[in-house]
């Protein structure tokens, strides 16, 4: 009597997660960042942290044979995929090398902080729990005492057997519904439990992931950071509930069970325990085989997706040049790869299911035939023997959860430790501390002090260098110059995005960098970039997300002065049109008009406009220049422009070049002088003509 053998392929999960990203992880706490490859380069990365989801996992729950489970259940150990080595693009100054980083270690004092409000519901739930597996292992031996009444009363009158069968078939009743509460105490209990630590770790990790400089967020991908807020907190919850309902519960019944088997029968325990470890190493042997062969077989499914991924992704381009077919088939080829290992790892699972059916069904065998021969000697009654066998499933099934729990602990737990790894992640500037500059007193006058500056994610490459210019208050300064020449970069260190390297930019005379990053960005500083995102909410939410407290009539007439109340009325919804994700709904010059209410609702002293109008065709530049003419009056300005026919009117144009300045003054001067800026002109308008 083998209990069904219960096989539970969990189906795979390719996800884009198994993307190799070539990207560097975040370091832990206190300890300064790491940064390899550029913006474009992307330097060989170290392997990829143990995934919380392999893409396909193949895991064979075995109710009954457990040398079984113990292999299949190693087989969920997350595969590590290497990451894809891209060469990086040429910097001048050599980086840092890439090197395979440690995996983080799991902090079990920031898990404490988490797991302590919810003490007494776990408590409460590991003692159910407890009390689930102790009436388990009391489970077979009343069993067998039911057998041994029905045994006697077979052979005696029909007439005694409701009486004799009632007390032990009540007795296992109670148990049965007692466990069945039990369970379910438990199990609720522990629900609550992993959904108040998983929220809570979500909140606080995405608040953490919020108060992190730019430069951690350009030295990691959005995809993975949402990966660590989704699915590896999922993946950790799931194992904390697991070890704590299936841990607790299949280690006592293992140990409860083994007692009661060696109580009914030691020389049956004796040749259960000869039996039981030979097969467990065998399983775990043949388990390894088929673990190494299940991550060939995600690996493969990843290759997969990341054609389909960047296929998909970039599906415009593949129909311009009409590789439709071919792409097509590099993806039919890397599935069918997937699909070949698929079915080896399937083969290797049959067989090893099968071979472990044999050799439980052996011991069961072996069981019967060994107890019965105890019987003919008196020394075991039919009773014992039935109770010997269910405890001795028992001890198999438990094995079996144990076996599978490991893995999954062990991919949990680091689950746990990337999660904890960047919520223990310190900025190095705060959101918010400092000093700041009452409003009646604030001119606008900014000065940057030979700025030198390279990103951190480029260390050694300087984009800035002994860069010194003065905004004078309420003019408009335009810097202009090649591409790539460092244009956005004096906004992006206006913005305190980063901090220079050498030398100081100052408000008003006051070092920004003592300054409260929050007030500056909040309420001094408007930005307006070239590319405006919007959130997917009513064009009123969108435009007070630039000063949360403000009144409809204050939201009205930021939208009046950047020439967008008139289209916005003109929707029938007006101000409660939803915009779509991130604007889609709206024209590109519908969207910059929105986004110049958004900065202008502060009130700002200072505007930085970085390219604001490029990206508009003629009619929408237009209105937007207007409307962006209209917002700089009064305040200190700071435009880039590729476009040199906008920034014509301004007090003084800089031409940066290589990091410095290399011309400056009003258009006429810089025309008269005939340098760099002549040339551009020059280059421009021939391109128009
Ligand atoms: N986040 C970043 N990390 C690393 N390097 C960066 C980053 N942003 C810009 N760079 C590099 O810094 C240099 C200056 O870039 P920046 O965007 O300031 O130039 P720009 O003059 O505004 O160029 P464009 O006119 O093309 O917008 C470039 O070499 C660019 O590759």
């Amino acid at each position: 009597m083998l209990l069904p053998l219960l096989l539970r392929a969990l189906s795979p999960r390719a996800g884009l997660r198994s993307v190799p990203p070539a990207l560097r992880p975040p370091l832990g706490p206190g300890r300064s960042f790491r940064y390899g490859g550029g913006r474009l380069g992307l330097t060989s990365a170290p392997p990829r942290p143990a995934g919380p989801a392999p893409p396909a996992r193949y895991c064979l729950l075995l109710a009954g044979p457990a040398a079984g489970c113990v292999a299949l259940g190693l087989l969920g150990t997350a595969a590590r995929c290497q990451e894809a080595a891209v060469p990086a693009v040429p910097i001048p100054a050599v980086p840092e090398p890439a090197q395979p980083r440690p995996e983080p270690t799991f902090d079990w004092p920031a898990f404490w902080t988490f797991l302590r409000p919810q003490l007494l519901a776990l408590s409460a739930a590991v003692v159910l729990a407890l009390g689930a597996a102790l009436l388990n292992v009391r489970i077979p031996v009343l069993l067998g005492q039911l057998v041994n009444v029905v045994a006697r009363c077979a052979r005696g009158p029909v007439t005694g057997y409701l009486q004799e069968v009632r007390r032990p078939a009540l007795r296992l009743l109670t148990v049965y519904c007692l466990q069945g509460l039990l369970t379910f105490g438990y199990i609720a209990l522990l629900a609550r439990v992993g959904e108040q630590v998983a929220g809570n770790m979500r909140k606080a990790l995405f608040t953490n992931l919020l108060r992190q400089d730019v430069a951690f967020f350009d030295a990691n991908r959005t995809g993975q950071l949402v990966n660590r807020l989704t699915a590896d907190i999922q993946e950790f919850k799931s194992s904390f509930k697991l070890a704590i309902s299936q841990g607790l519960r299949s280690s006592t019944q293992t140990a409860g069970c083994f007692v009661s088997l060696y109580l009914l029968s030691p020389k049956l325990t004796g040749l259960l325990l000869v039996a039981l470890p030979a097969l467990v190493a065998a399983g775990a042997l043949i388990g390894a085989a088929l673990r190494s062969l299940s991550r060939r077989a995600q690996e493969q499914v990843a290759k997969a997706t990341v054609v389909a991924d960047e296929v998909l992704g970039n599906v415009r381009t593949v129909r311009a040049f009409a590789m439709e077919d071919r792409q097509a088939g590099l993806f039919c080829a890397e599935v069918d790869r997937a699909g070949w290992l698929s079915e080896q790892l399937g083969l290797g699972i049959a067989a090893f299911q099968g071979l472990s059916n044999l050799a439980l069904n052996g011991i069961v065998l072996g069981t019967i035939f060994v107890g019965g021969s105890l019987m003919a000697g008196d020394e075991l009654s039919p009773g014992d023997l039935m109770s010997f066998l269910v405890a001795s499933q028992t001890v198999q099934r438990s094995l079996a959860n144990i076996s599978i729990l490991l893995g999954q602990v062990v991919r949990g737990l680091s689950a746990g430790a990337r999660v904890f790894e960047l919520l223990t992640l310190e900025p190095s500037v705060a959101l918010r501390g400092g000093g700041s500059i009452p409003s009646h007193s604030l001119l606008g006058r900014i000065c940057f002090h030979r700025v030198s500056f390279s990103y951190p994610t480029r260390p050694g490459y300087l984009v800035l260098r002994d860069f010194s210019l003065t905004l004078p208050p309420c003019k408009t300064v335009a810097i202009v110059g090649p591409s790539g020449g460092g244009k956005s970069t004096v906004a992006a260190l206006l913005e305190r995005f980063y901090e220079p390297t050498q030398g100081t930019i100052t408000l008003d005379g006051r070092d920004i960098s003592s300054l409260d990053p929050s007030w500056l960005r909040g309420q001094v500083i408007g930005f307006i970039s070239q590319e405006p995102v919007l959130f997917g909410t009513t064009i009123m939410e969108n435009i007070r997300f630039g000063k949360p407290g403000a009144s409809d009539a204050e939201v009205y007439a930021a939208a009046q002065l950047a020439n967008a109340d008139g289209f916005i009325r003109s929707f029938p919804e007006g101000y409660d049109t939803v915009v779509g994700e991130r604007g889609t709904a709206l024209s590109g010059g519908q969207k910059q008009r929105i986004a110049i209410a958004r900065a202008l609702l502060k009130d700002p002293a200072i505007l930085i406009l970085d390219e604001a109008t490029s990206a508009l065709d003629a009619q929408s530049e237009k209105v937007v220049q207007e409307a962006l003419d209209r917002a700089a009056a009064g305040r200190t300005v700071l435009l880039i422009a590729h476009r040199l026919s906008t920034i014509r009117g301004a007090d003084l144009i800089v031409v940066l070049a290589q990091g410095r300045v290399a011309e400056a003054g009003t258009h006429e001067e810089l025309l008269r002088r005939g340098g760099l800026y002549a040339e551009l002109i020059r280059r421009q308008t021939k391109d128009q003509s």
